[in-house]
């Protein structure tokens, strides 16, 4: 799961609740993420400056107790101010969106700006160029339902990069786009295999989850002293009732624990089996080839990669995406492994590469310092996000300005992650904090000086309502990833990691 992560401070991502986040919402997922107002995105949050005058009805679903601190805007900012500094929050860079596209929804202004992680200007070039490109297609429309494709979606970016072996390399403000498995393994820390599942057996699985997805729900969560709810919906699947139960009183996902848990489906349990083997052998392949020395990273498990629970997401049209997060590695332990399934409608999967800074604050363009590289995920991929990336990548699911609807899923997309929960991780052996509840783990990405050091943290008070103590502690563990149990310590505030 993703998580939803607050950009700013290492100390207060969020995860996918209910599964897991990253927005992560992830992120259950278990992942940090999970959500679905982007790390980068909600972090600005914390500012909590509100223009009330713009910012207004739609907002309220993303954030249903915001501050009452005002800030006047004009309607023009004035040279030398592009509403993109991380230190304005996301409702002022809405508000100035909003000012700059009168008359359109709010949360089609929040996707553009998650998606350019939210850069003003790259957002309103980014809608002017999209409102541009459907009023062509409309005018060439010959059919109800006609959407756009991906592909021509991808031709609107700065630059498309075409899928040769020439390296390509993402820069700085542009997204490089790859469709080729070659380019992906080279570029990014995942690998990619098309027309992964026998065909009837992809289809199969994904009537199965699309008729489950039709219960899942949204992700809330609390970002700061703001409830923030994901933009797409998910559920946990985990392999037997005792599982289950496990899950929902004794497992803690953002502080607090899952009600939807359910078992695993026959679907979902003959793919598992057939993604464990192709992981397996994916992971080897990398350790191999890409590895130093061809030996496996410090701190990576050198057992064989068992998943024993899929966290599924429902992306229901074009808008609906995880932000920015990395995936929460808790109950995962350093350096894992997550086997993921694409079915249905084509999206994009974004990767960028964590840069740490040496003082506290960070600009957007020090956090998109290589650019994002985006991946094609078409019906029945199987990309698997190898040991190196949850770490030192973030990764998201992008608002599609449109998309090519599939025979069976019409505009949905099911996304299956599955992922090894390791018994050593599991909550009765990791840290307690003040709060009685489990901490959570996370790694520092934002500061240079501890960057990759992991650290156990209270996230009882991601919980709405609840306040959290400031347990904290650092993580070791031996060369293969077990924790290496150490006295607690607890320090007075959390936020030097
Ligand atoms: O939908 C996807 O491909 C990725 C979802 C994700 O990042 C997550 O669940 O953590
Ligand atoms: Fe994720």
């Amino acid at each position: 799961m993703p998580p939803i992560v607050p950009p700013a401070n290492e100390g207060h991502r969020g995860l996918k609740v209910g599964y897991a986040w990253s927005f992560s919402l992830v992120s259950l997922p278990v992942n940090n993420n999970i959500i679905q107002a982007s790390e980068e995105s909600v972090s600005s949050l914390k500012s909590h400056h509100v223009a009330r005058r713009s910012c207004t009805a739609s907002m309220k679903s993303f954030l249903m107790a915001p501050k009452k601190t005002k800030r006047e805007l004009s309607p023009d900012p004035g040279p030398g101010f592009d509403g993109d500094g991380d230190d304005e929050s996301t409702e002022v860079k809405l508000a100035l969106l909003s000012s700059l596209h009168p008359g359109i929804e709010q949360e089609t202004l929040l996707d553009f700006l998650l998606a350019h992680d939210g850069s003003v200007g790259q957002a309103s070039e980014a809608f002017k160029l999209g409102k541009r490109h459907h009023q062509q297609q409309d005018r060439r429309k010959t059919g109800i339902g006609y959407q756009q494709s991906l592909k021509q979606y991808a031709t609107l970016s700065e630059d498309l990069a075409s899928p040769t072996k020439k390296k390509p390399k993402s820069k700085r403000g542009t997204t490089l786009h790859l469709y080729d498995p070659e380019d992906v393994a080279e570029q990014t820390p995942c690998t990619i295999i098309h027309n992964f599942l026998p065909a009837d057996e992809a289809n199969d699985v994904l009537r199965e989850l699309l008729d489950e997805a039709e219960s899942f729900e949204k992700m809330t969560f609390k970002l700061f002293d703001n409830v923030v709810s994901s933009p797409h919906t998910s559920s946990f699947f985990v392999e037997s009732y005792e599982e289950m139960m496990a899950q929902k009183s004794e497992y803690y996902y953002n502080g607090s624990q899952l009600t939807d848990v359910r078992r695993i489906t026959p679907h979902l349990a003959r793919v598992k089996t057939i993604v464990q083997e192709a992981v397996n052998q994916q992971i080897q392949h990398r350790i191999k080839t890409r590895y130093p020395g061809g030996k496996k990273l410090r701190h990576q498990s050198p057992s064989p990669w068992v998943p024993n629970s899929a966290f599924v997401n429902c992306y229901n049209g074009a808008q609906q995406s995880v932000g920015w997060h990395s995936d929460q590695l808790t109950y995962l332990g350093p350096r894992a492994v997550i086997g993921s399934i694409s079915l249905g409608v084509a999206r994009e999967f974004r990767v960028r590469r964590v840069v740490p800074k040496d003082g506290d604050t960070r600009t957007v363009e020090e956090s998109d310092a290589e650019g994002q590289i985006s991946i094609h995920l078409p019906h029945n991929s199987l990309l698997v996000m190898h040991a190196e990336m949850q770490e030192e990548w973030k990764h998201c699911v992008a608002p599609a300005l449109s998309i090519d609807p599939h025979p069976i899923a019409g505009n949905k997309r099911i996304n299956i992650t599955y992922r090894d929960y390791r018994q050593r991780f599991h909550p009765r052996f990791t840290p307690r904090c003040a709060c009685k509840v489990p901490c959570v783990m996370r790694v520092v990405q934002k500061k240079k000086e501890n960057f990759g050091k992991y650290f156990w943290m209270c996230h009882a008070g991601n919980v709405p309502g609840k306040e959290g103590c400031s347990f904290f502690q650092w993580a070791e563990f031996d060369d293969d990833g077990n924790p290496l149990i150490k006295e607690t310590v607890k320090y007075s505030s959390q936020r030097n990691a």
